[in-house]
């Protein structure tokens, strides 16, 4: 990529997400992410080319020295901050505002540093032999996997955290708030189940998007005409099937092939002795979850050891307090702070995310010896713990040989599928209050709406009277968020 030499009609909107914009090279496998604001925030946020260009070459080194040891080196691609001409920035601006969904416009792209991150395009496949030949489009499907596991810590004072997942639960709390206009039937502890059985959230083709799921759309309707675009890469052109079989059997198809992606170990896909990862029966049963009891009672509940989602879960588990354990642990930390303010730097609160930073997250002592070091370890963990939580996995599928009518031959694979996690921005120290106010507003809410009577809630009550938690304001409201540089 020549910078010098930049031209906005090469790129086109990809998409976004809270942070950041991503457009896209329409010839090259490459993609810029550029770091948004609010428009409230607009003046506020402005940052020298400096500071974003280190807020950018911060997420670098945190995907790559900290995020990339722990989820696994295939599953990385840590990119490189860039900094582009102003010019071309402005016009890019200019010429993506249109294709933005308007949920997103609330916050505008950064068009003053010039400062991006450029990265492989991973809705592409990286080129593959097999696949040489063939003529249709990649697919991609992108998953937020969320959180995957119940809480055990003993520092819970809300019984109902150790059987209803956060995801559940937060998803009550989003519709009540009008973030999201329906419940969805996906639990995130089904998917971490490694048993299979689920409709999945969302998909992509050769970097356009063909289906996602839209609050205002039939789902059913939506599926189908998901299936008929799907048609041509899981049956024979001449299949006799009709419209509402062909549906079924090419949603099955697609779900085994992104299950077997979700579940390779990459390094011996083929070997019948694949080490597992045994999930006790606690942690993998959310009591929201739709999926058949019976299902999960008599599945076998594993994950092969190093597939992606084994090691996202156990990077998600580095939170073993709780965001309830992990308060009184912020609070030293803050005390701290506030006596030696110069600590912070020692202590890397906000980088730099190198060796020494994953040194103070892998080896963070197992019990609290009242030292700093112990929390702020705790406080490391449960940051990279967040970024797990909420990071993506993309899984790039291609259809393998030349168009023989699909005609099944069992010793050769018919697709070829590339797994990437992306979204791995460090979470700023600072957001750790705002969990703890959201996690009680979340239990609250979800219990107020299913248990009106609970005694629980009485108790939740009583604690929030005495301010166990965090920076609320008398009224329980949030307080004003402070954004932080990562
Ligand atoms: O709080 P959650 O679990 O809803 O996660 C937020 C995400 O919501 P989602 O789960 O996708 O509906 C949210 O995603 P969306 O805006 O919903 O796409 C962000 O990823 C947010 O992270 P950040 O503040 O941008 O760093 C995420 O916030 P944190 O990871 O900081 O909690
Ligand atoms: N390297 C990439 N290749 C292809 N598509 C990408 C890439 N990086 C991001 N995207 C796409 O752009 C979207 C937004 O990117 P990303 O999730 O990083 O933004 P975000 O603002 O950090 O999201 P969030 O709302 O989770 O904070 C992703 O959901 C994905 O579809």
């Amino acid at each position: 990529m020549e910078l010098d030499k930049m031209d906005e009609n090469d790129w086109k909107y990809h998409g976004e997400g809270n942070k950041s914009l991503v457009v896209s090279h329409v010839q090259h496998a490459r993609v810029l992410r550029l770091l948004k604001y609010s428009t409230e925030d607009a003046e506020n946020s402005h940052k020298t080319t400096e500071q974003a260009f280190r807020h950018i070459q911060n997420i670098v080194d945190y995907s790559q020295n900290v995020m990339k040891p722990l989820l696994g080196e295939k599953f990385i691609h840590n990119g490189e901050a860039v900094k582009l001409p102003l010019d071309f920035v402005r016009q890019l601006s200019l010429k993506v505002q249109q294709e933005r969904p308007e949920s997103r416009c609330d916050k505008v792209m950064d068009t003053l540093s010039g400062c991006a991150l450029c990265l492989p395009n991973l809705t592409q496949l990286s080129s593959c032999c097999c696949c040489s030949r063939e003529h249709r489009p990649p697919l991609c499907i992108e998953i937020k996997p969320k959180c995957g596991f119940l809480p055990a810590s003993r520092h819970i004072t809300k019984d109902i955290k150790r059987k209803v997942c956060r995801f559940c639960m937060h998803q009550h709390f989003k519709l009540a708030n009008g973030k999201w206009k329906r419940l969805s039937h996906y639990c995130p502890l089904d998917l971490f189940s490694g048993v299979f059985k689920f409709d999945l959230p969302l998909s992509v083709q050769g970097g356009e998007c063909i289906y996602t799921c839209n609050d205002d759309a039939d789902v059913l309707q939506d599926l189908d005409e998901l299936a008929q675009h799907l048609r041509p890469y899981f049956l024979p052109s001449g299949s006799l099937l009709s419209r509402q079989q062909s549906s079924k059997v090419v949603l099955n198809e697609l779900i085994q092939v992104i299950v077997s992606a979700l579940l390779s170990t990459w390094d011996c896909p083929r070997s019948g002795q694949l080490r597992k990862t045994h999930l006790s029966e606690g942690r993998v049963t959310c009591e929201a979850s739709l999926l058949h009891r019976d299902l999960l009672r008599n599945g076998n509940h594993c994950l092969p050891k190093d597939c992606v989602l084994d090691k996202i879960l156990s990077t998600q588990m580095l939170d073993n307090l709780d965001i309830e354990g992990l308060s009184p642990l912020f609070k030293r930390v803050e005390q701290h702070l506030q006596m030696f303010p110069k600590e912070r730097c020692r202590l890397q609160m906000d980088g730099p995310y190198n060796a020494s930073f994953l040194e103070k997250v892998q080896n963070c002592p197992a019990e609290d010896d009242g030292s700093i070091e112990y929390a702020v370890g705790k406080v490391h963990q449960y940051r990279v713990a967040m970024t797990a939580k909420d990071c993506s996995i993309m899984v790039a599928i291609a259809t393998c040989g030349e168009d023989d009518g699909l005609e099944i031959q069992p010793t050769k694979p018919r697709f070829t599928c590339s797994v990437s996690i992306l979204d791995l921005d460090p979470k700023p120290y600072e957001s750790i209050s705002h969990q703890s106010r959201l996690d009680y507003k979340i239990v609250n809410h979800y219990l107020r709406r299913t248990q009106p009577n609970n005694q629980e809630l009485d108790n939740l009550e009583e604690l929030a009277n005495q301010s166990l938690f965090l920076g609320r304001d008398r009224d329980g409201e949030d307080c004003t968020l402070v954004f932080h540089p990562v």
